[in-house]
């Protein structure tokens, strides 16, 4: 099967080649983003919501099929913080929206690169794995336009558009009903959870959380549920510092068999790494205080 805009060659049975996407990834000022969240995080809001962008950038720029990630955000810290993951940063006119900033994004892309093929992904999928994106990618690859549903099948994580297709985006709400009233197509394949996955309450963190998030919100996350934590990428060690300072290694026999032990009294923490990528990804699950 040849591709329809790369005119690259499917290998039978194989993954599209050559189907290089620029993402669009939008993100508010850190001091009001996630609102829906401060209740259950309280003032960690601002620093998980950067921590959520942080992995949902990483995770784009590790898959395979993205050429390049711009960020639409007026946040300073944040887009310091995203450059430095490698993502292009451009400013949102102020005051317009999510969508006006997604077609601010989409046009950026284009100016420089005309012709791009372009999706926009929001920045809340802190378990975003690189695999799961290429086949959503891949999936989308073969319509003008497409979008992925988040996982409550309500709203909208991904919306792309093929070279010389506009991206008409429509998020917020119930956007997965409006973009498919679009004429964008619905991508239903399976087992991509890790890119419906946004997070916007204590449930979805809880969920996300018990998915597997990237570095940057479990160590967020770990640090919000003992007095500090450690983490040396390079080792690929940490160790979560208890109340009382005790140091806990990852993996280490001081977790009980099943890698749980109480912080605090009703507090639990799992701490595992399945050693997914370059990047230690660490399985932090909170059973309860968010
Ligand atoms: N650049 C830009 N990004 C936005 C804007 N509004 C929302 N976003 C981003 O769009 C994505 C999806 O939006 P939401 O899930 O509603 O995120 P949020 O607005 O921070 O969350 P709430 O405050 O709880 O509504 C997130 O990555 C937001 O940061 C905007 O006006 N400009
Ligand atoms: C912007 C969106 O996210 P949410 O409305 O869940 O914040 C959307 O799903 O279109």
């Amino acid at each position: 099967m040849v591709h329809p805009w790369t005119g690259a060659r499917r290998r039978e049975g194989g993954s599209a080649t050559n189907a290089v996407w620029s993402l669009v990834v939008p993100l508010k000022p850190l001091a009001v983003a996630k609102s829906r969240l401060a209740a259950a995080v309280g003032a960690s809001r601002p620093g998980l919501a950067l921590a959520f962008a942080q992995d949902t950038v990483a995770g784009a720029l590790a898959c395979a099929a993205v050429a390049d990630v711009v960020v639409v955000t007026d946040d300073a810290e944040a887009g310091k913080e995203l450059a430095r993951l490698g993502a292009r940063i451009v400013a949102d006119a102020p005051a317009t929206g999510l969508n006006a900033a997604l077609v601010h994004g989409a046009r950026e892309i284009r100016r420089i690169r005309p012709g791009a093929a372009v999706a926009a992904m929001n920045a809340d999928l802190p378990a975003l794995r690189p695999p799961e994106l290429l086949r959503v990618l891949e999936a989308a690859s073969v319509f003008p336009r497409a979008f992925l549903a988040d996982a409550a099948g309500i709203g909208t994580t991904l919306l792309s558009a093929a070279p010389d297709v506009e991206l008409a985006p429509s998020f917020g709400g119930p956007s997965r009903a409006r973009h498919s009233a679009s004429g964008a197509a619905e991508i239903g394949i399976a087992n991509v959870e890790s890119v419906r996955r946004d997070v916007d309450t204590g449930a979805d963190l809880r969920a996300a959380l018990a998915l597997g998030v990237g570095r940057h919100t479990a160590r967020y996350s770990a640090r919000m549920q003992a007095t500090a934590y450690t983490y040396d990428s390079q080792t690929r060690s940490g160790s979560v510092l208890l109340d009382d300072g005790t140091p806990v290694p990852f993996g280490a026999p001081a977790f009980d068999a099943g890698g749980l032990r109480l912080l605090r009294p009703g507090q639990r923490v799992r701490i595992e790494t399945d050693g997914e990528g370059p990047a230690l990804r660490i399985t932090l699950v909170t059973l309860q205080t968010f």
